[in-house]
């Protein structure tokens, strides 16, 4: 597959499978009155070496994706309202999180913007950036590109135990804060982290967000990945993404960061139980990468 037609390809695998591609109204925040604990779409996706690794040893990045897998993965970007990291991946990568003209090529933002319902003339769709960070302390504004993105300022979603401090110093540079409820579910075990699907609820909730693009890193993934009941819902439905999109690249990495790391009892049972399940699974070459996308059972 050449590059140019990538985009394409990507459209043709992804358009039908993720919601408000087109028509795509500017989403604007649900009234107060209807604040009820509504659920965005997500979808998770991330990169891997053949041999599972998704970044080298030291969490330092590694590119995986080839030239074709980047393109859909920017054409993903160009689908979703927002795109959200933990902070140790822009602590590690420092990344911009934009859907860039330069991968997708004229052909394909002409392609992006029709998928999208946009005239030609229109600026290509970057997802709003939303950080995880359960302190605030470790976002590092005053160097991050996520500050100078075209959407506008970061949200970053935080927990009770947030420092107020910094809370001030974010919201004083327009970030927006959001504090979620605590969750011990997250890989780091007692700490309390931020419960995700409350943050999810809330970017719907405050900034009409209805789509959200996770991107990482690997406790971030690591986190979704695991079934998990909703501490918002009285319902006790699983939380888990609605779609995963994996590239897997022909390359071994040989040591490094996988994304769903096992510790403790779970790490000697091993085994998918405690992980979410796969349905509805499609394959896809791009250039030299399989891309596989998938649905979540939710029972
Ligand atoms: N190949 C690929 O596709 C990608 C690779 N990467 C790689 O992943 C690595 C970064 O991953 P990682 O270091 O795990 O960082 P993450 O980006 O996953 O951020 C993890 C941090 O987020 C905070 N956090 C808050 N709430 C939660 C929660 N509920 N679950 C999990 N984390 C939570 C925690 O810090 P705190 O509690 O202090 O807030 C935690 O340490 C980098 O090496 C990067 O290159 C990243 C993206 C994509
Ligand atoms: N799809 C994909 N393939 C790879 O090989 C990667 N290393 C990543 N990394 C993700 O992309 C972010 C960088 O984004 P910008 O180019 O700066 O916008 C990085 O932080 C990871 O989330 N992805």
């Amino acid at each position: 597959m050449n590059s140019p037609h990538a985009p394409h390809a990507a459209i043709a695998l992804l358009a039908h499978r993720i919601p408000f591609v087109s028509p795509n109204p500017i989403p604007s925040p649900p009234s107060q009155e209807s604040l009820n604990p509504t659920l965005p779409f997500v979808t998770v996706t991330y990169a891997q070496s053949l041999d599972g690794f998704i970044a080298l040893p030291d969490r330092r990045p590694l590119t995986i994706s080839c030239s074709e897998s980047f393109a859909m993965t920017h054409v993903m970007r160009t689908m979703h309202d927002a795109i959200l990291v933990g902070v140790g991946t822009v602590l590690g990568d420092d990344p911009r999180l934009t859907s860039r003209e330069d991968i997708l090529g004229v052909e394909g933002v002409a392609a992006v913007k029709r998928a999208r319902g946009e005239p030609d003339g229109a600026g290509l769709h970057h997802p709003r950036p939303v950080v995880v960070d359960s302190t605030l302390t470790k976002f590092p504004y005053q160097t991050s590109r996520l500050m100078g993105h075209p959407r506008g300022k970061p949200i970053v979603l935080t927990t009770t135990r947030y420092s107020q401090e910094r809370r001030t110093t974010l919201e004083s540079l327009g970030v927006e804060v959001v504090v979620c409820a605590d969750s011990r579910d997250g890989a780091d075990g007692d700490t309390a982290q931020v419960d995700l699907s409350d943050g999810f609820c809330k970017l719907h909730a405050h900034f009409g967000i209805r789509t959200i693009m996770v991107e990482g890193g690997a406790r971030i993934i690591g986190s979704l990945l695991r079934r998990r009941k909703s501490s918002t819902d009285k319902s006790e439905q699983l939380v888990a993404p609605q779609l995963v999109v994996v590239t897997v690249a022909p390359t071994f990495v040989g040591n490094g960061v996988k994304v769903i790391e096992l510790t403790g009892e779970s790490k000697v049972v091993g085994g998918s139980e405690g992980l979410v399940q796969l349905a509805d699974v499609e394959y896809r070459q791009f250039g030299r990468d399989m891309v596989v996308v998938a649905g979540v059972k939710m029972s």
